[in-house]
């Protein structure tokens, strides 16, 4: 598989390095406008860091694009000419719908939207796609990639915007749960390195339960409230601070931004 990130920057990056620890890649190209912070990566034998976009897709089958939103087109302007039909276009850019992609390279190409998540460089990303008409023929190339990644999920492009929120900004949702939940094992006695541990271990154990048994949550909640216990008075005295109707207050105020975001 040759691959080629074009914009290897915070999440350009994190792909990279989930690509390269999965050995999922025979060659690869990172492209960045400044690659002085990148030329590291050149340490894996079959990386090339470079600033030209084009010899990059020139010696590439997977261009995976993750620049910002603004400069998506010119880069797309630049390229479309060189772009065959060994090529499968992978867009992470937020708020870029398909159809705007077909109108600037056309429709005649295999073009996949994908919403990963930055635990992508650690193997864990949430990973939503949709693809143009043509791209479902390579859904399960981009699937079988992201596959190497975490967990993938075919959507409707329509949920795209949905997704974005529950999955990519939900990782920062997570680790404010996570972060909170540190603060209070620290005011329990533990220093925070060890409040931490306690805390992201849980917090895996918890979804790594739900994973691996497929059970509903509230089948997990009750497996651990004891009756009069110590779990159901904390977890009655969360619901009445807020602690369900914030979160959920919290995703779709973070939806309606970026409705909003993509209106503008
Ligand atoms: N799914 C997720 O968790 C997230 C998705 N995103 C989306 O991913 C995209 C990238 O976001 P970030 O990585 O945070 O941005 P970033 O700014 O860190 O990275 C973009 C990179 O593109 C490079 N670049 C700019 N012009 C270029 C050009 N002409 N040729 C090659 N490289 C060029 C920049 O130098 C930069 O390194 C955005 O469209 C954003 O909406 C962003 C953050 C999280
Ligand atoms: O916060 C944002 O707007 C972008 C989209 C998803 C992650 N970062």
């Amino acid at each position: 598989m040759k691959v080629a990130i074009i914009g290897a920057g915070n999440l350009g990056l994190a792909i990279a390095k989930g690509i390269l620890h999965s050995n999922g890649a025979t060659t690869m190209y990172l492209t960045k406008r400044n690659t002085k912070s990148i030329q590291e990566f050149e340490k894996y034998g079959n990386v090339t860091v470079t600033s030209d976009n084009q010899e990059a897709v020139k010696n590439s089958d997977i261009l995976i694009f993750a620049v910002q939103p603004g400069h998506f087109t010119t880069i797309l302007e630049q390229t479309k000419d060189l772009l065959t039909e060994k090529h499968v276009i992978i867009s992470t850019i937020t708020g870029f719908r398909i159809p705007r992609i077909e109108e600037i390279i056309g429709s005649d190409k295999y073009i996949i939207r994908s919403m990963p998540n930055t635990a992508i460089s650690v193997g864990k990303s949430m990973t939503c796609i949709c693809s143009n008409e043509l791209g479902k023929k390579r859904i399960d190339l981009a699937k079988a990639i992201f596959n190497r990644m975490g967990h993938t999920l075919e959507i409707p492009e329509e949920q795209m915007q949905a997704a974005t929120v529950i999955c990519a900004s939900g990782i920062a949702f997570w680790m404010r749960l996570i972060r909170a939940t540190t603060q209070g094992a620290i005011q329990l006695g533990f220093d925070a390195k060890e409040a931490q541990e306690l805390a992201m271990h849980t917090c895996n154990g918890a979804a790594s339960l739900l994973i691996e048994s497929g059970s509903h949550p509230e089948e997990e909640i009750d497996r651990v409230t004891t009756p009069k216990g110590c779990t159901i008075e904390g977890l009655n005295e969360m619901e009445h601070q807020g602690l369900s109707s914030s979160l959920i207050k919290g995703i779709v105020s973070s939806y309606e931004k970026i409705s909003h975001i993509r209106k503008a």
